[in-house]
């Protein structure tokens, strides 16, 4: 499969300051990849560089099969969607106002900003004030510029850190519907829950390095003890070993009447994390 990125080397250096010190790594066409790591730790630097708003120190990073540095003609701006922290929004102007601009800018039919604006579940919103918005209400404003223009890379910068619960389920459809369409998608997140959600790999970075890089389910499997927990009708619970062994003691239960549930004890994405790092994400 065409890689859309290909990271090798990277360090970057702030002053004395070694912010990333040896990152390597690829991404597929239209694969959802996470990039997890604790605050600190160079996701965000990370972005930077690949959209052409950092130089690194050394190393390559290669996007769309060019330098990330060679990234800047209206050609690639096209091709890449960028959500930060940086808004880049009119604050005295409407939502409406402001995506119009954008759609000028990249050429898009206007009847664009009514689709974009029902994905992230804004469209009655739409004649607001940006300076007049709640902070969910912004970022969900900013996700809808960064793929206004459908982008085949999309770059996505902490994106539901400001939502509740029923935004982040929506705007995780409208996701599910960008990767169906082909877009690649470049995430950082502090969300376990919305790594194993949205991501097909993720890539744990701590200390400057990628310390992991696999699916979620394969991370899982391999960091499983392999066992299962049992839990008995008289309130007790059994750890179990899967197996021949584990299976006849599972059988006993069984007939006895006995379970009442069953689940396996395979970490989550967070358990992995402070396992091999030794950090918490957050
Ligand atoms: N412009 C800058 N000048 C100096 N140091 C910087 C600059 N930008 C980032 N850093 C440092 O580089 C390191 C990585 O920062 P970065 O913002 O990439 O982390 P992050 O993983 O995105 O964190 P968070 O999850 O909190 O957003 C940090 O130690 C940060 O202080």
């Amino acid at each position: 499969m065409e890689n859309i990125i290909e990271v090798s080397g990277l360090v970057k250096m702030f002053s004395n300051q070694v912010a990333l010190k040896d990152v390597s790594f690829t991404v597929k066409k239209g694969e959802t990849f996470g990039f997890l790591g604790p605050s600190g730790s160079g996701k965000t630097t990370t972005i930077k560089i690949l959209t052409a708003q950092l130089a690194q120190t050394d190393g390559e990073a290669i996007v769309f099969g060019v330098p990330a540095s060679k990234l800047r003609g209206a050609g690639y701006r096209k091709k890449i969607g960028v959500l930060t922290d940086n808004s880049g929004l009119y604050v005295r102007l409407s939502v409406y106002d402001n995506l119009k601009l954008y759609c000028d800018l990249f050429d898009v039919p206007y009847t664009r900003i009514d689709e974009v604006l029902d994905m992230v579940n804004l469209k009655e919103a739409k004649k607001k004030v940006i300076s007049k918005l709640s902070r969910g209400m912004l970022q969900r404003v900013t996700l809808a510029r960064s793929f206004l223009h459908k982008p085949d890379l999309l770059f996505l910068d902490e994106p539901t850190s400001a939502l509740d619960p029923v935004n982040t389920k929506h705007i995780y459809k409208g996701l599910d519907n960008l990767k169906e369409q082909g877009t690649t998608i470049f995430l950082t997140t502090h969300d376990m829950n919305e790594a194993e959600t949205l991501c097909d790999r993720v890539a744990f970075l701590n200390e400057g390095k990628i310390q992991l890089l696999d699916s979620p389910k394969a991370l899982r499997k391999k960091f499983s003890d392999n066992t299962i927990t049992v839990e008995l009708a008289d309130g007790s619970k059994d750890i179990i070993n899967r197996g021949p062994e584990g299976a006849q003691v599972m059988y006993n239960y069984m007939s006895e009447n006995k379970v009442v549930s069953i689940y396996s004890n395979e970490p989550t994405l967070g358990d992995i994390f402070v396992e091999v790092t030794g950090r918490k994400l957050s």
